[in-house]
C-alpha cells in the first residue's frame, strides 16, 4: 500500500524541498507538468481537442505548463482560464507568460470544453479552502456534463482532499495525477469516485529527503 499524505503534509514538504533542499517552486511545477503529460500520452486519450481548465493557483500553474508540452508536440489545445490573472501566484503568471509565447489560445467559450476530446482539470488542488460556487461550478459542471474524457492534476477538483468529500461541486475524473504522494481524502469511497484511475507522480519531493522503499 503507498503512502498517503494530508493536504498540510503536502504544502510542509513542497515548502522543506523549494526552501531547505533548494529545488524552486517552478522546477516542481515543471516535473508535475511532465508527469501528467507523460500519463496523457501513455493513456489512450483522444488529444484531438485538448482544453485545460486552469484557475490562478499553481494547479492551473500546472495545468498550464502541461498545454504548452501539449502545444510544442503539435496538439490542438486551448486554456480556458478561470479567476483573474493579475491574482495568478507568481509560477502561474511566469506559466501564462510562455503559453502567450506559444499562442496558445485562450477561450472564454464553455462550449470548447463541452466539445473537446479531453479535458484536463487544473482548478484546484490542494489549496481548496471553501464550497466552490459561480463560475468555477459552471465549469466543473459543464467538464462532468461532456462527453470528453478528463484527467485532474493533483486532486479532483472540488474534492476534499483530506475528507474526500464534495466541496460544493466536484470534477469527476477518469484518471488524477497526484503529486509526490497519494492524498488520504482520494482513498474514501467519494474520493476514489471521483479520481478515477491515481497515478502517483514522483516530482522530487520525499517526505524523508529519499525515495522511501515501500512506494
Ligand atoms: N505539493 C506539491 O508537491 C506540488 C504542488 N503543486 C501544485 O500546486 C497546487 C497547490 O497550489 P495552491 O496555489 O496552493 O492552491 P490551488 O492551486 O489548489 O488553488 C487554490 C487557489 O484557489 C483559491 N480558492 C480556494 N478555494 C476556492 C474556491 N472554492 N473558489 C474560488 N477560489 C478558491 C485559493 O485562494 C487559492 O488562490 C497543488 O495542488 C499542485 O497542483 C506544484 O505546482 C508542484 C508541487
Ligand atoms: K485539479
Amino acid at each position: 500500500m503507498s503512502k498517503a499524505i494530508t493536504i498540510a503534509e503536502a504544502q510542509r514538504f513542497d515548502a522543506h524541498t523549494i526552501n531547505i533542499v533548494g529545488i524552486p517552486a517552478m522546477v516542481l511545477m515543471e516535473r508535475a507538468a511532465l508527469a501528467t503529460f507523460n500519463n496523457i500520452l501513455n493513456d489512450d486519450f483522444d488529444v484531438s481537442r485538448v482544453v485545460v481548465v486552469a484557475a490562478t493557483g499553481n494547479n492551473g500553474g500546472d495545468g498550464i505548463a502541461v498545454a504548452r508540452l501539449l502545444k510544442i508536440r503539435g496538439i490542438d489545445v486551448a486554456i480556458y482560464l478561470l479567476g483573474d490573472p493579475a491574482k495568478a501566484t507568481s509560477q502561474t503568471t511566469q506559466q501564462l507568460k510562455i503559453a502567450d509565447y506559444y499562442g496558445i489560445p485562450l477561450t472564454t467559450d464553455l462550449n470548447d470544453v463541452v466539445n473537446a476530446t479531453l479535458v484536463i482539470d487544473a482548478i484546484f488542488g490542494v489549496g481548496l479552502s471553501r464550497d466552490i460556487t459561480g463560475k468555477f461550478a459552471d465549469a466543473i459542471n459543464a467538464i462532468n456534463a461532456a462527453d470528453a474524457k478528463t484527467v485532474s492534476i493533483d486532486v479532483p477538483s472540488g474534492i476534499n482532499a483530506d475528507t474526500g468529500n464534495v466541496m460544493g461541486v466536484a470534477v469527476v475524473a477518469d484518471t488524477t495525477v497526484t503529486m509526490a504522494y497519494n492524498k488520504i481524502g482520494l482513498l474514501t469511497t467519494t474520493g476514489k469516485h471521483h479520481s478515477g484511475t491515481v497515478h502517483v507522480a514522483d516530482i522530487g519531493i520525499y517526505a524523508q529527503d529519499r525515495v522511501e522503499h515501500a512506494r
